[in-house]
Order: C-alpha cells, then sequence, then structure tokens
C-alpha cells in the first residue's frame, strides 16, 4: 500500500474543501522561506468539484459569488503545488496520521481538514418513493420522476421545502410542515404571512425579473451524468434555474395546498390503505377513484395519496468513516465539534463546512446554519488555522464569522437575513420588534436589545441591507430613533451616514 506523506491533506470537493485548498496554496506560495510548498493533498469523493468564482464583497457581511462546477484536475492547473486523489476516504487512524481510502492507498498528514458536507436526512430510508435532494445526481432523478407525477407530497419547512413548493410546475403539491407558518427555518410568523399569498402565485420568470444581486450556481449540464461514489457536493444557489421542474399535469399551473401542524406518521401503499380501511382525504376537484402509488398518512389524522415524496427534512453530516475510526466528539446533530480554531477534539485534525458544528461561546451577532455562505468563510479560515498552529502563530477570528448574513431568494423576493435575525437565543423579555410591512411590496423587520439593533429580515428591495448592518456591527444605540428607523419617508441612510 503506498504511503505518501503530505503536511495538509484536505478531504472534500466541495466549497469548504476546495476553499480550504486554494487558501492554503495561495499562503504557502506567500511563504517566501517555506521548505515545503508540494505538500497540500486534496482527497475529492466526488466526480466534480466545486469552486466560487467572481467573488464580490456587496457589504462589510453580504457576500456575492458564482459557484462552478470542475473536473478535480482543474486545481492543480490553479495551484500547482496541490495534488488531488479523486478517491474516497474509508477510515482514519487518527494515532498513526493516516487516512485509508477506497482504492487501497493510504496518505500520512501532519495536519487534516474533514470536510465532507452533509447527506439529506429522509424520512425514510430506502423507500424508492422518497427521494432527497442534494447534488447533481439527485436532482436528475427528481426531475425525471416528477416529470410523470400528478401531485407530489413535500415534506420539511425549511431552504429545499420553500425553494421546490414555488418552483414545481404542472404538478399538484402538498406541502406537509410542522409547524403553524411556512419557511420556518428562515421566518418568523409575520414574515410569512407576508410571504403566504405569493406561494399560490405564479412564479415570476425569471428573465422578466429584476437582475438580482444575489449569487448564482453554473451547472455543467454535459457533466450531470458524470458517475460519483459519495453523494457528490451539495448543490447550491439558484440550483433550480434552468432546470425543468414540472410533473405531467399541463393544466395545473401552480396548485399548492399547505397542511401545518403535522409530521409524516407512516406511509403505505394502496393495498395497505385497502386492507386496514383507511379513509383517503381528497383535494378539491380530484375524482373519488383515484388511484396513487403512494399514500401518506399525516399525524393530524389526514391521508393523501401522491406519486412522489420529498423528504426535505434537513441534512446529517457525512462523518461515518471518522467517527467509526477515531474518538471524536460529536455534536447533537451529528456535527464534528469544532473549537474556535476549526479544531476536532483530535490531534492535527480540523473540520468545517456542513461537516461541522461550532462549539464556540455564543457569537453575539453569529449563529451557524449551513449554507454555502458559511461554507466557504469556514473553509477558508480553517485554512488560515491550519498554518498558524503550524507556524505556532497567533490569529484572529475571520470578521465574516462575526456577523451572520444571508443573501437568498424565497417566493420570488429578495431576502437579507442579517445578525441575530429572528432574535434567536433571545428570551422573549430581552428584545424588541419594529416592523414595516407594504403587502406585496416589501417586509422590513429590525430586532432591538437595550436599544441596539441586532439583527434585521428584510424581504424585497428595501436597500436598507448597508445601513442596517452598520448599525448591527457598530452596536450604535438607537433609543432615540427608533419613531424614525422604519419611517418611509425618512432616508435612513443619510441620517447616519
Ligand atoms: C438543493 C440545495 C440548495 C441549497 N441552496 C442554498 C442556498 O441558496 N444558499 C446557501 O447559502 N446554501 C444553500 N445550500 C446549502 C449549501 O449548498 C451547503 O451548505 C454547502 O454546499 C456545503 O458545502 P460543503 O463543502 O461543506 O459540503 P458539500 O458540498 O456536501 O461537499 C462535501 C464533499 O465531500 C465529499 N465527500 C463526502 N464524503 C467523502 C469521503 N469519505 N471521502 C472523500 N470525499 C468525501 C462529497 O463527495 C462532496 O464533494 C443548498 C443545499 C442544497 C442541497
Ligand atoms: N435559500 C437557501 O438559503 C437554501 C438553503 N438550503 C440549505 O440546504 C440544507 C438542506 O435544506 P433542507 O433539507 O431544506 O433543510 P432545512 O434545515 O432548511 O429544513 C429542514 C426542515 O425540515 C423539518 N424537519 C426535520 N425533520 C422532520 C421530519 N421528520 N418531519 C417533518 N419535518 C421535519 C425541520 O424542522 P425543525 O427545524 O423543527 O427540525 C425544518 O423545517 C440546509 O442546510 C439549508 O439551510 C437549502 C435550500 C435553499
Amino acid at each position: 500500500m503506498d504511503n505518501q506523506q503530505f503536511k495538509f491533506v484536505i478531504i472534500g470537493g466541495g466549497i469548504a474543501g476546495v476553499t480550504c485548498t486554494e487558501t492554503l496554496s495561495q499562503l504557502l506560495n506567500d511563504i517566501s522561506d517555506f521548505e515545503d510548498r508540494e505538500s497540500i493533498l486534496l482527497v475529492a469523493g466526488s466526480a466534480l468539484v466545486k469552486t466560487v468564482t467572481n467573488f464580490k464583497q456587496v457589504s462589510r457581511t453580504l457576500e456575492d459569488f458564482q459557484i462552478e462546477e470542475k473536473q478535480p484536475d482543474w486545481i492543480t492547473q490553479t495551484c500547482p503545488n496541490v495534488k488531488v486523489a479523486r478517491t474516497e476516504v474509508v477510515c482514519l487512524d487518527s494515532a498513526k496520521h493516516t487516512i485509508y481510502t477506497s482504492d487501497d492507498k493510504c496518505y500520512r498528514y501532519e495536519r487534516l481538514c474533514i470536510a465532507t458536507g452533509a447527506s439529506p436526512k429522509l424520512i425514510a430510508e430506502k423507500c424508492p418513493l422518497v427521494l432527497g435532494i442534494r447534488d447533481t445526481e439527485s436532482v436528475s432523478v427528481f426531475q425525471s420522476r416528477l416529470s410523470g407525477a400528478r401531485r407530489v407530497m413535500v415534506v420539511g419547512n425549511g431552504g429545499i421545502a420553500s425553494e421546490l413548493v414555488y418552483e414545481i410546475e404542472h404538478c399538484g403539491v402538498i406541502w406537509a410542515i410542522k409547524d403553524d407558518s411556512i419557511n420556518h427555518v428562515f421566518l418568523d410568523e409575520s414574515a410569512a404571512a407576508f410571504m403566504l399569498t405569493h406561494v399560490h402565485e405564479r412564479k415570476q420568470n425569471a428573465d422578466s425579473a429584476t437582475p438580482s444581486k444575489r449569487r448564482t450556481y453554473t451547472l455543467d449540464k454535459a457533466r450531470q451524468a458524470a458517475v460519483t461514489r459519495t453523494s457528490g457536493s451539495a448543490l447550491g444557489p439558484d440550483w433550480h434555474s434552468g432546470l425543468e421542474v414540472t410533473g405531467a399535469e399541463p393544466a395545473i399551473s401552480r396548485n399548492v395546498h399547505i397542511e401545518s401542524n403535522c409530521e409524516v406518521q407512516e406511509l403505505l401503499t394502496p393495498e395497505g390503505v385497502g386492507s386496514r380501511n383507511i379513509v383517503v382525504d381528497r383535494l378539491q376537484g380530484e375524482e373519488p377513484q383515484t388511484q396513487w402509488p403512494a399514500y401518506v398518512k399525516l399525524t393530524n389524522g389526514k391521508c393523501f395519496g401522491c406519486d412522489l415524496v420529498v423528504s426535505a427534512t434537513g441534512v446529517t453530516p457525512n462523518t461515518a468513516p471518522f467517527v467509526k475510526s477515531g474518538p471524536f466528539k460529536v455534536a447533537e446533530d451529528g456535527g464534528l465539534l469544532v473549537d474556535e480554531r476549526m479544531r476536532t477534539n483530535v490531534v492535527g485534525v480540523y473540520a468545517a463546512g456542513d461537516v461541522c458544528t461550532v462549539n464556540w461561546p455564543p457569537v453575539k451577532h453569529w449563529l451557524q446554519m449551513r449554507l454555502w455562505s458559511q461554507a466557504r468563510q469556514m473553509g477558508h479560515y480553517a485554512a488560515k488555522c491550519m498554518l498558524a498552529d503550524y507556524q505556532e502563530e497567533a490569529i484572529e477570528k475571520d470578521f465574516s464569522l462575526e456577523t451572520f448574513a444571508h443573501m437568498t431568494n424565497f417566493f420570488g423576493f429578495k431576502v437579507v437575513l442579517i445578525g441575530r435575525f429572528n432574535a434567536q437565543g433571545l428570551g422573549v423579555e430581552e428584545y424588541e420588534l419594529l416592523l414595516r410591512i407594504t403587502p406585496g411590496k416589501e417586509y422590513v423587520k429590525v430586532v432591538l436589545q437595550d436599544g441596539k439593533m441586532v439583527g434585521t429580515v428584510l424581504i424585497g428591495e428595501t436597500d436598507l441591507e448597508e445601513t442596517f448592518e452598520n448599525l448591527i456591527i457598530n452596536e450604535m444605540d438607537l433609543t432615540d430613533y427608533k419613531e424614525d428607523l422604519l419611517d418611509a419617508n425618512v432616508d435612513i441612510a443619510d441620517y447616519f451616514d
């Protein structure tokens, strides 16, 4: 068995792993007396790797970039001090500082960064009618199954479910959510109420929409068929743009039915429904005798038929090869716990992106969410930490990890979330909310704690993100300005200039 040695090994060809690799490569190049520059190995289990292009800092914390998928060897061209192993890590011997791969090779490392991402956490594993969405392959399967479907059940109330429900056309959609209101992961009840009518509206034509500042995702369709052993890297922003997300009912433009406060109790076959005399609920206009390949019994007592179920119910970090062979501390959500220098509890092993869970003292304006931007920021910071530890130097935490900032799009609206946008971690007595809502146009929410802004939700073209971001970061006392803060007649940017 080969036993090559590298100073730095990074596992994972997603945005966290690739950013970590590129940053390390750059940092080593910048050190004129570094004796062994050719000492970075990227182990990429997927056929394609992700890279960030056209990166722009929109404001102090909001970023704008595009994502491209490339062949792993591309990185050796742009970063000549990097070697790439296109294989999957199956085991780690932390005592020997060695990883073992599926092609019977092993590699020794001095510092290792695990950036293996996460996989969909499905409501039912191994059920062919239940699909998850993560990578290009899973999207292809979903598209082809949807093309023959009359009705799909979408389960989950976060990012993927919200995007899918808005995108699916020519197919009935039943959206089963655990909560009172839609998109609970990102929006509170008032913001969800603002969005609700737009769930049922016809999707805006992407071509006619205002050009958006948000980051975009470029999918090389010619490479979609690439075969991978491990699941590929997670899709990213605008993954659905340009993709056909249409079912088999041309007569239906949009038909979304929401079932709230429920979970899936049981998945049933037509035979199961018949033999147990289960009463099947019908949607308006549905023929009494309609037969479905699957039936879903919900905890609210209702039972609906559908052609397929999309389980958009969150992710589980990909830690299996490591936790089975090393004494890793793992968080409740399954992520590898990392300290403020992105170190796991195992000597010489770091983690970044979706695979890790931060174990930091609370940061006033920041919280972890498994997002593209945080995967990039953590990959970048992990590289700096690995090198700083190697050189026994101190390092400051990245500014980007001090203030949460997310720019996305839901139900046709630009959505900007900054700081503790939903007062996360604050007791009900501890904060005050200011709201300005113009139905169909904009929704502005400010979270104040002790007179200072600690978070904001901005929906629509509000143009307030930069000003509010500054007010959050600068921790300005706004007690005397509260009345004017959301007054549409006050030019707030000018006010605080
Ligand atoms: C459908 C969808 C839409 C999304 N939309 C958005 C959005 O709009 N905005 C946003 O901010 N975020 C979005 N996200 C989340 C975002 O894509 C992820 O948070 C981010 O991509 C995580 O990056 P990562 O590098 O940590 O993990 P991943 O992208 O999952 O990459 C992990 C890599 O590790 C490899 N790997 C795994 N195990 C091994 C192994 N044993 N050996 C070798 N390699 C291995 C995998 O093949 C993969 O290439 C979306 C996610 C999905 C699924
Ligand atoms: N525009 C964006 O920013 C997007 C971001 N993403 C990211 O991609 C990742 C995957 O997305 P997604 O799968 O939507 O994950 P999310 O974490 O966004 O949402 C998962 C949702 O499923 C719910 N849920 C969990 N288990 C069950 C269950 N057994 N039955 C019913 N509901 C359940 C969760 O509720 P609870 O929270 O109560 O557990 C939550 O509402 C996330 O990290 C997400 O942030 C994805 C798409 C778009």
